[in-house]
């Protein structure tokens, strides 16, 4: 490569096999061919029994702002040598198709559509990447937010992982999920500037060290901090930390708001007890225990069933790095294509691998709630056309035991894919992150727990209507027919 190019799009930002695909389309005249892929993941992350959606908003964001630039185009004329021809219709793309999403902080299932994109298929096939690689990671670290959410009970929540992120990309992004999955601040000041939410943090252990003993350490934070929450474990937490934060606290009165210590190793069960006899003895009921150091939701739960006395969970790497489950996994298929004819023609992949298998058609997800307490009885994954909300009782079945089934009477049936972009245009107005947090905290709450527990987790209905479960039958039969027909005989 002659040049380093300068990096001012993001539609690059997409597998080389999406531009070679789209060449192949445009070369055979059907670049403009109605399509409709769907995304969907198929497994949990962290073996839960739903996943926060996010990612929405730096889609509409990519979305909006998708165009060639011209450095773009020289890098491609450079490298990949493509006719002008080529390169003077990806100069002139302008995104035209229609992107119907579910909401951030939706909760969401295996194996239903969350996002659908459709319209022109080179469009709907170049942006597969960036699409996905925006839920995989957002809705990944939402759930893992929300599964320390469901745990802490309440507690105050920071998130701390902004040095151990991957990269400055997850970092920031990872914090406005965490949010959304019910964290109540982060540490990350630039995340705090960009999406407008509460930042919050302590002091290291370098301040400490700084001073050689805790006493003049924390003197020196808070005479220039009205709010102090000084760090403890630097020597020793319940000699020297402690007592050196209330004889500050004591000297200081009212000149600092004392907010509480942080404890950052050691037996926390054990050291949060202790402090807080300490704390309580010096009159400071009001000082919370914050902690931090490697935490998860296991080490949270079981830190709670010992008693510890924490108030506050600091938690960084296992929650940004999404330790235990580095991927969602989530997919986007090709469920419907114009003919030759100019008909929409449904499709989907086989494979011998039956969970692998998609659902042919466009489709709508309806989440079925009953009347009586507003209690999910599942999600219903229908064919475009059809209405479930106008119906008055609903026969769900299990789309592979189809003997697990039941009538579903008296409920209210909401469609969970909404209109974002219409044929190009944003239509959609982007919630406040307060109001996608609240969204999801209150839909959290009206599931089951039987489906929110975090672990072994009963498995959450998405069941397929009969009409689209006929049709994927009926589609697979015709499938297999067209493809032994057409296949050379050798
Ligand atoms: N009472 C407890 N029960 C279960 N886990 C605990 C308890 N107290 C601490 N832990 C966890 O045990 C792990 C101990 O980590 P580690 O062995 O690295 O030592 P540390 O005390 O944190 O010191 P350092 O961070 O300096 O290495 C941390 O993940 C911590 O969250
Ligand atoms: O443990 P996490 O969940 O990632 O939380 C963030 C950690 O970052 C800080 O430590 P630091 O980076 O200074 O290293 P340390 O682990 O040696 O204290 C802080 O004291 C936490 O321990
Ligand atoms: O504010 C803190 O206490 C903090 C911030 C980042 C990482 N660890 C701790």
């Amino acid at each position: 490569m002659e040049e380093q190019y300068k990096d001012d799009s993001l539609v690059l930002h997409t597998d080389l096999y999406q531009i070679n695909m789209m060449k192949t389309y445009w070369d055979q005249g059907i670049a403009d061919k109605h399509a409709v892929f769907e995304g969907y993941f198929r497994k949990y992350p962290f073996k839960n029994g739903y996943a926060v959606y996010a990612g929405l908003e730096r889609i509409v964001d990519y979305l909006k702002n998708l165009r060639f630039t011209k450095t773009d185009i020289d890098y491609l004329r450079e490298v990949l040598d493509y006719p002008e021809a080529f390169l003077e219709y990806l100069e002139n793309f302008e995104f035209k198709a229609t992107l119907r999403s579910a909401v951030e902080g939706e909760l969401v299932f295996a194996n239903e559509p969350i996002i659908q994109v459709e319209g022109p298929l080179a469009q709907c096939q170049l942006i597969e990447t960036a699409i996905l690689n925006i839920i995989n990671f957002q809705t990944l670290i939402a759930t893992k937010a929300a599964r320390i959410s469901y745990v802490s009970e309440g507690d105050t929540l920071m998130e701390f992982g902004a040095r151990r992120a991957q990269e400055m990309d997850a970092s920031i992004w990872g914090a406005r999920a965490t949010y959304i999955g019910g964290f109540d601040a982060t540490s990350n000041v630039r995340a705090g500037k960009m999406f407008n939410m509460p930042i919050a943090g302590t002091h290291a252990h370098s301040l400490v060290q700084v001073y050689r003993n805790d006493y003049d350490a924390f003197m020196a934070y808070a005479k220039s901090h009205k709010d102090c929450v000084f760090l403890i474990d630097t020597y020793d937490t319940l000699r020297s930390g402690v007592p050196a934060a209330i004889q500050v606290a004591d000297e200081l009165g009212d000149k600092i708001n004392f907010l509480g210590v942080r404890i950052d190793s050691g037996d926390m069960a054990y050291q949060s007890k202790k402090i807080r006899q300490q704390l309580d003895e010096a009159g400071y009921p009001n000082a919370k225990i914050y902690a931090s150091s490697d935490l998860d939701e296991m080490t949270i739960l079981n830190l709670k069933m010992q008693g510890a006395k924490i108030d506050v969970w600091g938690v960084g790497t296992k929650l940004i790095t999404a330790f235990d489950q580095p991927a969602l996994g989530a997919v986007y298929k090709l469920v419907s294509i114009e003919n030759d004819e100019g008909v929409m023609v449904d499709t989907l992949k086989i494979s011998s691998n039956a969970e692998k298998v998609s659902t042919p058609g466009r489709k709508q997800v309806w989440r079925i709630t009953r009347n009586s307490d507003g209690k999910s009885e599942g999600d219903y994954v229908a064919l475009w056309e059809e209405r479930p909300d106008q119906l008055e009782e609903l026969y769900m079945f299990h789309p592979t035991y189809t003997y697990i089934n039941k009538t579903v009477t008296d409920f209210t049936a909401r469609p969970i894919l909404q209109d974002i972009f219409v044929d190009g245009e944003l239509v959609y107005e982007l919630p406040t992150l307060e109001e996608i947090k609240e969204y999801s905290l209150k839909h959290r709450n009206a599931l089951w727990d039987e489906y929110v527990r975090i672990l072994n987790p009963e498995d959450y209905p998405v069941d397929l209507s009969q009409k689209a479960w006929d049709h994927k039958m009926n589609t697979i039969q015709l499938l297999k027919q067209t493809v032994q027909k057409k296949a050379p005989k050798l």
